[in-house]
């Protein structure tokens, strides 16, 4: 009897083994093959469907006339957001309009083209009124306009660094600045930032970017602990690793209006992965979220926990980034692999 009774309890033991082992390998496979944080990944399994959440919501995006700006554009109007496009080009807003309208249920009349310089602080309150004047209120902002850097701050001048601050902190502030009263007011509202994995971190060649980024995540949390007293406001800002979109074409470089040398070939994320994560985190209240592509998201990790083992792995894969921008080769694409020789 007793033998019988331990070989049930050794069996109970190696099952129970068996399946922490199975769960354990589970969650590596998922950790190393995860674009996103565990809690937004969480939401994207369990959450609410943006396709439901944000139907009818009206929705400002700022630098919709491109990239990540513009695909949110595309993905909103399929859930049936009301939105107002912003970007300094008139005519690329447009096009993004018709591609909206061509693709969604949206009338004409849901879609307003908000040309938005930025840099215009002062025209920010204006741009505000318009927009509660055309739909009456504002449910979510999308402060997703900027702009990179591809210099070594050794060569660039703090002019740069000055112009990354003014677009990335200063006018992403300005613009929060007058919508946020009117959110305060109706007591809901979200205000969304598109920072970035090195306002978290840092890359080599994106001094001044990184920083901007880094003013924004203190920006942005320290706000968001302020307004504890209006839980219907969500303060969330996004995190993305590289992503597909104009962004190395249209980065600063060592002195402003220099375009960049090459554009580089970084394996990147693809654009309606990104946004989608987003959505998803929109949807469901996430105030952070870290979007990339691995092993970014897991050197990520590790620099939360290891910081100086993290160090020493960035500043091995950032010598060679250096060493191939230094070479005038393309720089982003050798960012994980060996310096380029020819
Ligand atoms: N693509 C990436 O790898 C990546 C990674 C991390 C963070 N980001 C951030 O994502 C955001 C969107 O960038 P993207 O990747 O789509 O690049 P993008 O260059 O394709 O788009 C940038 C958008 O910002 C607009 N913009 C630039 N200057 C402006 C100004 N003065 N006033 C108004 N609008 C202006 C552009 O017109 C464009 O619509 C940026 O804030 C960027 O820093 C991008």
């Amino acid at each position: 009897m007793c033998v019988v009774l331990q070989g049930m309890e050794s069996c109970t033991v190696s099952a129970l083994s068996c399946f922490i082992a199975f769960c354990l390998l589970v969650c590596l496979i998922g950790f190393i093959f995860a674009d996103a944080d565990f809690t937004l990944l969480w939401a994207s399994l369990t959450g609410q469907r943006p396709e439901r959440k944000l139907k009818g919501l009206v929705v400002w995006i700022t630098g919709a006339s491109s990239g990540i700006g513009e695909e949110l554009a595309y993905q909103l109007a399929k859930c049936g957001s009301r939105l107002i496009l912003s970007a300094r080009r008139e005519d690329e807003l447009h096009r993004v309009k018709r591609h909206c309208l061509e693709t969604s249920e949206l009338k004409d009349e849901d879609i307003l083209v908000l040309p938005l310089d930025l840099l215009e602080r002062r025209s920010h309150e204006t741009k505000t009124k318009t927009v509660i004047g055309y739909f009456g209120h504002i449910d979510i902002l999308i402060n997703n306009g900027g702009r990179s850097q591809r210099s070594l701050f050794l060569e660039t001048s703090v002019d740069v660094c000055q112009a990354l601050m003014e677009l990335n902190f200063f006018g992403t502030v300005s613009l929060t600045k007058q919508v946020l009263p009117h959110m305060t007011q109706r007591g809901r509202g979200s205000i969304v930032t598109v920072s970035s994995l090195f306002g978290l971190t840092a890359a080599p060649l994106a001094t001044g970017a990184s920083a901007s980024k880094h003013a924004l995540q203190g920006f942005f949390n320290s706000l968001r602990t302020e307004l504890t007293d209006y839980p219907k406001i969500l303060i969330s800002t996004v995190c993305p690793g590289p992503v597909q979109s104009q962004i190395a074409k249209n980065a600063f470089t060592a002195e402003i209006n220099k375009p960049p040398p090459t554009v580089g070939h970084l394996k990147r994320m693809p654009t309606d992965r990104c946004v989608r994560l987003m959505l998803v985190g929109i949807s469901n209240g996430v105030k952070e979220m870290w979007i990339s592509q691995q092993p970014m998201l897991l050197l990520y990790y590790t620099w939360q926990y290891a910081p100086t083992f993290a160090w020493s792995v960035s500043d091995r894969l950032g010598r060679k980034w250096v060493q191939n921008f230094k070479a005038g080769r393309d720089a982003d694409s050798a960012n994980l692999t060996k310096p380029k020789t020819s």
